[in-house]
Order: structure tokens, then sequence, then C-alpha cells
């Protein structure tokens, strides 16, 4: 049934009355006349702690956003969602990422299937596999353990993953290294390549479709350079395992239909870390350490389904970024992990969002009437701090901060996390003090500054403040905790999905590319040059070609450093 937009609600019109005030309102004047707005708005679920007290927010604000949600009927889609209903209109499929960390006898039908039986026999199937490579059970070619884990996937494929493995080094297993290889570029596997044993290395081929340009070139690289060194086909049983939904290309790759892990068309890609796709944390952390993972997720997962709206910690979240980006028209949101491994956090959320809601046409193929998706971006804070953190204190576009940290860090050296902590809330505390005139010129004048000088440095040394961020904190970062988080986000997206109208679960935008970059390939390898090119890519063409030609002319091994790696 097609959706009302939002901007056609009478609570968006009331939102508009209502942001038209809260521009003349000064954060630090709203903590000043209210002792307790930090614990108005804040909450706690799933061991996540949000702080989103430090945003343009009123009482009246987060009534009027949570009756936009209930308006856009938000509790019936999420519903919707985790009862199997094929939400996903433009590819007809369910949306059950949610499904995939349910305990094992929770009651699911799927066109007829019990998907949460088919669910525990894959994960059952995934611990068998990981507790053999994990003992030193599984044995190479040569009958050594295995000692390096290389994953070769691109997008949902790699990114959480690998944000996760990153994220739980400190569960990590003493004889196992995991390797992430996405890109096509060979720079990837050729600086990889040389580092690994092949009889003690297990390639996870990780692609739902398995059609994927990048990785199916990687996997055949991969194939190849084992094949040089260890020649009996019979051996790659041992090397290289599969996750995917489809099984015909699985087996034409030549992998052995019981090293197949299967996941269904019903786990988006940028969703999939939770499935068999997840293999490779699994490897690197243990069964154990992955069911908490699942299960700090469903239990985040049974909030978001059980809270009401306005004690809903995704559903907050997904308001105040709506407020920012349709209301203060904020265009982007940056991620600051304060941990160090959280690292990947801000280019998997990159994903998660950008891919699910950088849309522009609503469910009903209606143009939307208000923007949707902001530009997420980041990197770990304190690093930021001492590059980019200039713009969001002193340029000239006010950027929303989510703040993110551990209260107890995950090594022992003196100091640091205190130091880690204390930069954090400093950073979220000057965004929204940020320094006035009077202030600037004291402090000048205390440190002896002459009347010249401090009317020349005055304007630099100004902080606009007011600006917004929430913080979230994380006991520690323990497999659950990630989990949830991850949950947490994953929900933020699917509500704002709902509130702009999108289906959040497709991604048609990433294909016109692929499909030029299928003919270019062609006409870069020597096929005649289309003459529908615009002049630009035609020259590029024509200089790559040229480059090609020329390379060719050189003699033997001058012209590639890596040559003992090529395949
Ligand atoms: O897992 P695969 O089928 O190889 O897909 C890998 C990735 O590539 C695609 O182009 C999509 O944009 C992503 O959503 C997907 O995660």
């Amino acid at each position: 049934m097609p959706r009302m937009p939002f901007t056609a609600s009478a609570t968006h019109t009331a939102l508009m009355d209502h942001h038209a005030r809260a521009c003349q309102w000064r954060m630090a004047d709203l903590f000043a006349q209210d002792p307790l707005r930090a614990q108005a708005f804040s909450l706690e679920a799933a061991g996540l702690f949000l702080d989103y007290s430090k945003n343009r927010i009123d009482r009246t604000t987060v009534a009027l956003l949570v009756a936009l949600a209930r308006e856009c009927g938000v509790a019936q889609q999420r519903d919707a969602m985790f009862a199997g209903a094929r939400i996903n209109t433009t590819e007809n499929r369910a949306v059950l990422h949610t499904a995939l960390r349910a305990p094992r006898g929770h009651t699911l039908r799927l066109d007829g299937r019990d998907i949460n039986a088919d669910v525990h026999a894959v994960l059952d199937q995934m611990r068998l596999f990981s507790d053999q490579v994990r003992t030193g059970a599984w044995r190479g070619c040569q009958g050594q353990a295995m000692t390096d884990i290389v994953n070769i996937g691109i997008g949902g494929s790699d990114l959480g993953p690998k944000m996760a493995c990153q994220a739980l080094r400190p569960y990590g297993h003493p004889r196992l290294t995991s390797h992430f290889i996405s890109n096509a570029d060979g720079n990837d596997l050729a600086a990889l390549l040389p580092r690994l044993n092949p009889a003690t290395t297990l390639f996870i081929i990780a692609s739902k479709t398995f059609t994927t340009a990048e990785t199916m070139m990687n996997a055949q690289t991969a194939r190849t350079w084992f094949l040089r060194q260890h020649p009996h086909t019979g051996d790659l049983k041992k090397h290289f395992v599969a996750v995917s939904t489809n099984t015909p290309a699985v087996q034409a790759f030549g992998i052995a239909p019981e090293n197949m892990f299967p996941f269904w068309d019903w786990v988006g890609g940028r969703y999939s870390l939770w499935s068999a796709i997840g293999l490779s944390i699994m490897l690197a952390i243990g069964f154990d350490h992955f069911a908490q993972l699942l299960a700090g997720a469903h239990a985040l997962d049974r909030h978001f389904q059980e809270a009401p709206l306005e004690r809903n910690l995704p559903v907050l979240l997904a308001l105040i970024g709506i407020w920012n980006r349709n209301y203060f028209q904020d265009a982007s949101l940056s991620i600051a992990p304060y941990h160090q491994d959280l690292k990947y956090f801000p280019a998997y959320l990159q994903q998660l969002e950008m891919e699910s809601n950088g849309k522009q046409v609503a469910c009903d193929g209606t143009p939307l009437a208000a923007p949707a998706c902001p530009v997420i971006w980041g990197n770990v804070g304190t690093n930021g701090q001492h590059a980019y953190f200039q713009l969001l204190h002193q340029g000239a576009d006010v950027v929303p901060v989510d703040f993110i940290t551990a209260l107890q860090p995950a090594h022992d050296l003196p100091g640091h996390h205190t130091a880690l902590l204390a930069n954090c809330f400093a950073q979220s505390e000057a965004l929204m003090l940020g320094k006035n005139a009077g202030q600037a010129s004291a402090e000048m004048q205390a440190e002896g500054n002459s009347a010249p000088a401090i009317a020349a440095l005055l304007p630099h040394k100004l902080f606009p403040g007011n600006r917004p961020s929430n913080t979230l904190l994380l006991e520690t970062l323990s497999p659950a905790r990630l989990g949830a988080l991850i949950a947490l986000y994953e929900h933020k997206t699917f509500v704002q999905g709902v509130i702009w109208g999108i289906n959040s679960f497709d991604q048609w935008g990433v294909e016109l590319g692929k499909v030029l970059a299928k003919q270019i390939h062609a006409e870069l390898a020597g096929a005649a040059v289309s003459n529908q090119h615009d002049s630009s890519t035609h020259g590029l063409i024509a200089r790559a070609r040229a480059a090609t030609l020329q390379e060719k002319a050189l003699p033997d091994g001058a012209s590639r450093s890596r040559s003992s790696i090529s395949p």
C-alpha cells in the first residue's frame, strides 16, 4: 500500500513550526535551565547507553518526532519485517536478518519452511568446521594446521566480517591470522600472497551471489596461486570454502559441496554478518563468542520490538537523525569511535546507511519530497581530532557527530584509557558549548596579549558551538555489546527508511557502473572502443590502452616489480 510522504503529515507541519523556534535555541542555555536534561534525554538498552541530550531538542521536539514515527507506521513496518513480510518490494523478498540471531526454537515460517531450523543447521555446520580449524584437527594438504584465514569478498561480504574481527581482536585465536581481500586492484592480493604459506592457508570465498566481479577475480587468482604450488586439485577442498546463496556457481568454481556454507535471499548483503558470511568471525573468535555476538543483537531486537517508541533506542537515534537531516538540513553525519578496535565501524556504517537509504524515490517509485540519507563518514576519534575536527568546530557546515566509546579498555596499559575518554567527552562538550568573543578575549588578555593582537586574532579564536552530537557508551567492547551496537544502527537505518518512505533493502544504484565497467573492461582488453563514450571517457580509455601497449613493449620483467606473484 503506498505510504503517505512524511512531509504531508500534520506532525511535519508542527515540526516545521517547532523548528523555527528551535533555531533560536542555544543548547548551553537549555542545559543551564534544566539540571535534569541529560537524564531526560538518555536511555539504556541491551547494554548500550545513549546520551542524546547534546542535540537541539526539547521535550516537545521528541514528542513530535515520536508522533511522526507513529504516523509513518514505524511500528507496523517493524512488525511486518520481523514477521517475514516481503517488505523488499522491488526484489520481492522478505528481510529477515533478525531471524539469524533468534535463539534455537524460535518459531518463524517463511513460505512453509521453518527458517529457525535452517539457520541453526548452518550455525551447527559453521561450529563444527570452525572448531576443527581452531583446534588444529582440520589439516591442510601437507598435514599441517591452518595459520591464515583469507576472506575474499566485497561490500557486505567484507565490511561486516572485517569490522567485527577487528573490533573483537582481543578474542582472536593465537594461531590464526585473519586477512580480508576485497579490492579488484591486484595490489591488495599481490601484497598478501607472498606472506602466506599455501599449505597452512584457508581461503573463504564469500559472496551472496557468487557472481561479483571483484570477488570472482580474486578467488580465481588465489586458486591459481595455490595450484601452482600444490597442483593436485583434490587439495583445494582443504584450503577453499565458500559462503553463498548460489550453489550451482559455487560448484562450478570447484568448491566441494561439503565446503559450502549456505544462506538465503532474505538476508541482504549489508545485513549478512550474522549469517554464514560471519564464518571468518567465528573462525577468529570461536563459536561461543559468535553466539554472544548474536545474543547481543537479539537483545537489541527484542528491545526494538517491545519498548514504546519514546523509550526505544533505535527509534530515538533515527528520529534525532531525521531532525538534523530534514529540519536543520545537515547533510552529513560523522561517526567518531573512540576505540581503535572500532576503526572499521565508520566504513561499515557507510554501506549500511548509504546503500540502504541513499535514494531519491519512495517505495512506490514517486520522487521523495525531502532528502534522505546524509553522507556518513568518519574515523577513530582521537586521530580525527588532529585532522578534520577543525571543520567540525569552526567550518561553515554543521556536522552532527556520533561519539562511540567503551568505559573499560581491552588492554592494561596505564593512563591511556582515561586520556581517551577525556578526549571523547571534551569534544562533544566543546562542540556544544563553543567559545564566544568575551571568553576568547578574556583568555588572550590573561595570556598577556596586547589589545591590537587580541583584535586581530579574535575572529580566529571563536567557536560557534551549538553543534549536535550523540554519545554511545558500552561497558566494554565485548561480542554481546558489539552485536547490540550493530543491531542498533541496523534498526536506526530501518526506521529512517520507513519515515522517508524508502525501500531500504535494494541497491539498484550500484548496477549502472558495473554494466559500464564490463564494456570498458572488454575495450581495455583490445575490443573496438565504442564511439558512444563521451570524450572524457574515450580519452581515458585511449590513454590506458596506450600504456598497456607500451608496457608490452618493455623487456621481460622490467615493468612489474611483483611479477613473481602475478597469476
Ligand atoms: O556478496 P556479493 O553477492 O558478492 O555482493 C557484494 C556486494 O556487492 C554489491 O554490488 C552490492 O552493492 C552490495 O550490497 C553487496 O554486499
